[in-house]
């Protein structure tokens, strides 16, 4: 028998979504642009919602909300990369969470294409050029399985968070020490 379990949801209390989302903004996250190119055209969105899965094989998730524009455009192309944004990219944050024509939010910025085809930031923290290898719905989302093909580090040493509904930066001057 597995040692992890899925719990029965029957009786379980509802947790209202605005409630969530106010536990959720307390919980500090880096801050990427998810890219793709190929069969569907370009596309790109801001995203928190990324997290390593696994080493063997290199592989991480993006939740993907079925909703945006931008959704069926990742699901026909199946390659994305996946930039990370430093503290230059609060325009490119807003640009790329909604609301902007795609050609405007990457008129913003230099892109190089990856091995995949996706646009890759040049001046990204870091960036990971993946294959989607699984795709799960999971309410609203798509949780999105990527495997990675290509890392590219970048050379800066400062990284953008997301707190509190607010942008924040991350670095040695912020460091605790400990
Ligand atoms: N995972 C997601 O889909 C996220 C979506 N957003 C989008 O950006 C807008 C502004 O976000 P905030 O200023 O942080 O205020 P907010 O109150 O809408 O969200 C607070 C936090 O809840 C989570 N969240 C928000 N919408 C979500 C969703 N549909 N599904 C799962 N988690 C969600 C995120 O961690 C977010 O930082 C949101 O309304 C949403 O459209 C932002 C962050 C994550
Ligand atoms: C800071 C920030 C983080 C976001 N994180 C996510 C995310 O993890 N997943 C997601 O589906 N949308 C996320 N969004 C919203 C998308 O960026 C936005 O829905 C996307 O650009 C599509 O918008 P559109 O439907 O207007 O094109 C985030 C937005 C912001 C500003």
């Amino acid at each position: 028998m597995n040692a992890i379990q899925t719990a029965s949801l029957e009786g379980a209390a509802t947790i209202d979504p605005a409630a969530f989302r106010n536990a959720m903004a307390r919980l500090g996250a880096a801050v990427h642009i998810i890219t793709t190119d190929g069969v569907a055209g370009r596309a790109g969105f801001a995203a928190t919602a990324v997290c390593s899965v696994t080493d063997t094989p290199p592989t991480l998730l993006v939740c993907l909300n079925r909703s945006s524009s931008v959704f069926s455009t990742f699901e026909a192309n199946g390659v994305l990369s996946v930039n990370t944004l430093g503290p230059g990219h609060l325009r490119l944050s807003s640009l790329f969470g909604g609301k902007t024509p795609v050609e405007e939010r990457f008129a913003a910025a230099d892109w190089v294409t990856g091995d995949t085809g996706a646009p890759v930031l040049s001046d990204a923290v870091t960036s990971f050029d993946c294959r989607v290898a699984e795709a799960v719905d999971v309410g609203t989302h798509k949780v999105l399985f990527c495997r990675v093909v290509t890392l590219r580090a970048g050379s800066t040493d400062e990284a953008l968070a997301y707190y509190q509904r607010a942008y924040h930066v991350l670095g040695e001057a912020s460091r605790v020490p400990g």
